[in-house]
């Protein structure tokens, strides 16, 4: 599905992300951690063509990415999910499902809209599954912060991407809302390719289903199962630290 290879993005001199390798399957879920700074956003900005990288390749489903627009990228099927909500504040949670539809894509235009019933049953489903059912009618502005996560993946969801980048959806949550979030994005990996940024360990492990990749200062240090992971003493000594090793004496 996505096939990473000798990817080289710098910033004034500083090596934000040197990856020889990276890649996962058609719907797999798979979930990147590592220390701030590791270079794990700006992986996915250069997936979804929003940072370009001075060497490298991308390919998805065989297409090589780079090069391409952020709309093309998106139009072939990567949605990509913010670290911070980029959702319209001052319209309607309706409205805002309204616009991530694949239709017309400014506000003026979306109002007017005739929209289809298909559409509409499509907005109800997302809205039903991310639990925002009862919320059509709030500003987006004011949901709560876990809500307005959940409507950013919404409109990834209506998206429909085959591929979608997720970065940090359980930053500010409780931890009832953390689940509820990870039981959501499991299902969608039965459908589609799901990457995931999560720094909450609690939650990586609800999550991390398949594979994880630790990134740190902007290389690939390992891959495996959480608990290999977890395990690794070079992550534990990179990024997990001494939280992880008292936690582990704790434990022994
Ligand atoms: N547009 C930019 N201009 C300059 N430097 C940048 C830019 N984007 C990222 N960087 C730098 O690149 C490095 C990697 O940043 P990045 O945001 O990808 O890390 P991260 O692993 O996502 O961190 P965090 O977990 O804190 O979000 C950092 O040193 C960051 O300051």
């Amino acid at each position: 599905m996505l096939e990473v290879k000798d990817l080289k993005v710098s910033f004034g001199g500083l090596t934000a992300l040197n990856l020889d390798t990276f890649s996962i399957r058609k719907n797999e879920l798979r979930v990147i951690i590592g220390p701030n700074g590791a270079g794990k956003s700006t992986f996915m900005d250069i997936v979804c063509g929003k940072t370009k990288p001075q060497q490298g390749s991308v390919k998805f489903k065989g297409l090589e990415l780079l090069g391409r627009k952020e709309v093309e990228i998106a139009k072939l099927g990567v949605g990509r999910k913010f670290q911070k909500p980029s959702i319209f504040s001052g319209l309607t949670v309706y409205d805002n499902l309204l616009l991530g539809l694949d239709g017309p894509k400014d506000v003026f235009t979306s109002y007017f809209y005739k929209l289809a019933s298909y559409d509409k049953d499509r907005i109800m489903e997302v809205a039903e599954k991310v639990g925002l059912v009862n919320d059509l009618t709030m500003i987006a502005g004011s949901l709560s912060h876990g809500k307005k996560q959940w409507l950013e993946i919404a409109i990834v969801m209506l998206q429909d991407s085959e591929l979608m980048l997720i970065d940090e959806p359980a930053a500010g949550m409780s931890d009832v809302e953390a689940e509820k979030t990870g039981n959501l994005l499991c299902d969608l990996s039965k459908k589609h390719s799901v990457i995931v940024i999560e720094h909450d360990m609690k939650f990586v492990e609800q999550i991390a289903i398949e594979k994880v990749s630790v990134l740190v200062r902007g290389q690939l240090l390992t891959e495996g199962t959480f608990q290999e992971v977890r395990n690794n003493q070079e992550v534990i000594d990179c990024y997990l630290g001494s939280a992880n090793s008292a936690q582990q004496k704790a434990h022994s």
